[in-house]
């Protein structure tokens, strides 16, 4: 059944669910208003529903995640409120509440986005990045549909890093190909299919694809990849990702720093820093 078509749940475990946001290729978000007994002076909420089952042991795994990423209090990541399991909606279910960005996200923004807020929200999410690997967390999952959009106290667009790490562990199953506006494996260091582990090095080629993309408006590869998931794993492995016009020099600059092979950025805080020199440029 096409999600957007599908019967609204009124509550989903204790929140009060008032429209459907969007879905992605782990799950649906609800905008969603949130149980008294989380005390949050936040109105409204994001709870997002997974889609695949998720059993006792990787909630657990997910909920540990949840634990080592507040831990790591990062401003610059989504904040993440609760997370609960749920067998209404359907047996097995997962779902998170985390706060709610209205201006959307890199990949559909509410808004037309000026370069320097592009930017701003990029260095945001870099810096999100390695605040997360300083406390030994890599993201996983970095693409422009997770970074998302918020007005920050004097008025100005920030970034906030979404999902950490969660969907990798609560659905490790899940195929790495999506069907939402983004397809990760455009954003997944090629080194991480075939064997590597996430880490500092694979982000940042996460984080150079991302900036490639949010402001080119186009992918390292032809796109869309596929058109299966095992054709998108070979076009991906098989071709060299394209650095596209329209970027200035210096930025084309950055984001081959970020893909390079032999000298690439060595940690996502070098690329904030690229990015917050990229916007002091006229
Ligand atoms: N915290 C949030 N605040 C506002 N909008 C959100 C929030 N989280 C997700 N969304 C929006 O909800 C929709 C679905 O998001 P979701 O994270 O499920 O998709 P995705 O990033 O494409 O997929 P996935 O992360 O599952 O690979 C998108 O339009 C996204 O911008």
């Amino acid at each position: 059944m096409d999600v957007t078509t599908a019967p609204l749940p009124t509550a989903v475990a204790d929140y009060e669910v008032l429209h459907l946001i969007g879905a992605g290729a782990h799950g649906r978000c609800y905008l969603a208003r949130p149980p008294a007994r989380l005390g949050l002076d936040e109105e409204v909420v994001v709870l997002k529903v997974l889609d695949d089952r998720v059993g006792e042991q990787a909630f657990t795994r997910g909920v540990r995640v949840l634990r080592a990423v507040s831990a790591a209090a990062s401003p610059y990541v989504v904040r993440v409120f609760d997370a609960a399991r749920e067998d209404a909606v359907r047996e097995d279910t997962a779902v998170y509440a985390m706060e709610h960005c209205p201006l959307g996200s890199l990949a559909d923004s509410a808004r037309p986005l000026a370069r320097i807020e592009v930017l701003t929200a990029l260095e945001h999410t870099a810096r999100a990045a390695h605040d997360l690997h300083q406390a030994g967390i890599a993201h996983g999952g970095i693409h422009p549909g997770n970074v998302l959009l918020v007005e920050e106290p004097g008025g100005m667009l920030g970034g906030r890093l979404s999902d950490p790490g969660l969907a990798r562990v609560l659905t490790p199953g899940a195929v790495v190909t999506g069907t939402g506006r983004v397809d990760p494996l455009a954003f997944t260091d090629p080194a991480l299919i075939t064997g590597a582990a996430p880490s500092r090095r694979t982000e940042v080629w996460a984080l150079g694809a991302t900036i490639h993309r949010a402001l080119t408006g186009v992918g390292l590869y032809d796109e869309p990849l596929g058109p299966q998931p095992l054709d998108a794993i070979r076009q991906v492995l098989t071709t060299r990702p394209q650095v596209r016009p329209g970027l200035e020099p210096a930025e084309a600059a950055l984001v081959r720093a970020c893909l390079e092979d032999s000298a690439r950025l060595g940690t996502a805080a070098d690329v904030a820093d690229g990015l917050a020199v990229l916007r002091s440029l006229p």
